[in-house]
């Protein structure tokens, strides 16, 4: 699986404001909103475009499109602050929806909801989540997605744990793989360490225990 890490100084000071814990809930939106404009930025380097003519105030020329646009498919809750950001770098894209939440103990996703079109084939797909932990739940949003026949998935992300890019690596699913950082690990409750908590409660509220 090809794995790209957004490093650039303005991708890192988005991430620095998300992971600090006196960043309030309207700060870490905006800075995950931010941060996804890069992310999707670099991920869109993946696209294929094609040509067709144009015309200049002064002159016939060249012009680029994508020659697919892809779904753009946020997994909710927290993948919900990543869409508006993305959209509005791909306006002649369409949206899917996947609901999953993760069970405290477990740490398995449960879904709880799918908004997909049913036939994904020639259609490549731009999943949003910020966070991969164990995989579990990205993994179970791919399967979905190539259940229907999709053969391009590009997943960005914010943060990754090596356990779950290695468990999507070994997937056999056709993934690729934007962050802005790659962290040490996984703690016993399975949160990215140093991470940033909970993105879905630190953007919509909640109290969970790390
Ligand atoms: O890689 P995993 O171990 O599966 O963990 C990552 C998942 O956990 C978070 O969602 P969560 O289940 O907390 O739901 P939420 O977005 O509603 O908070 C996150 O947004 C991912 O979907
Ligand atoms: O660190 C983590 C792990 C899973 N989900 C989160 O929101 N954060
Ligand atoms: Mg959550």
């Amino acid at each position: 699986m090809d794995v790209l890490v957004v490093d650039h100084p303005l991708a890192q000071t988005r991430l620095t404001a998300m992971r600090r814990t006196d960043t309030d809930s309207g700060v870490f939106r905006a800075s995950l909103h931010e941060l996804t404009t890069m992310v999707v930025y670099e991920a869109a380097r993946l696209f294929a475009v094609e040509k067709y003519p144009i015309e200049t105030p002064v002159a016939p020329t060249e012009g680029t499109r994508l020659a697919n646009p892809p779904l753009i498919v946020p997994v909710l809750r927290a993948g919900l602050g990543m869409a508006d950001a993305a959209l509005a770098l791909l306006p002649e894209s369409s949206m899917g929806f996947v609901g999953l939440a993760r069970d405290e103990e477990t740490h398995e996703p449960r879904a709880y909801m799918e908004s997909l079109p049913a036939d994904l084939t020639d259609q490549p797909v731009l999943v949003l989540d910020p966070m991969l932990a164990t995989g579990g739940s990205l993994l179970h949003c791919c399967r979905l997605l190539a259940d229907r026949g999709c053969t391009d998935i590009i997943i960005c992300c914010v943060l990754a744990a090596p356990e779950g890019v290695e468990r999507l690596a070994s997937s056999g699913l056709p993934l690729r793989l934007i962050t802005a950082s790659i962290d040490e690990g996984l703690n016993d409750k399975a949160y990215i360490v140093p991470g940033l908590g909970d993105a879905g409660d630190r953007q919509f509220g909640g109290m969970r225990r790390f």
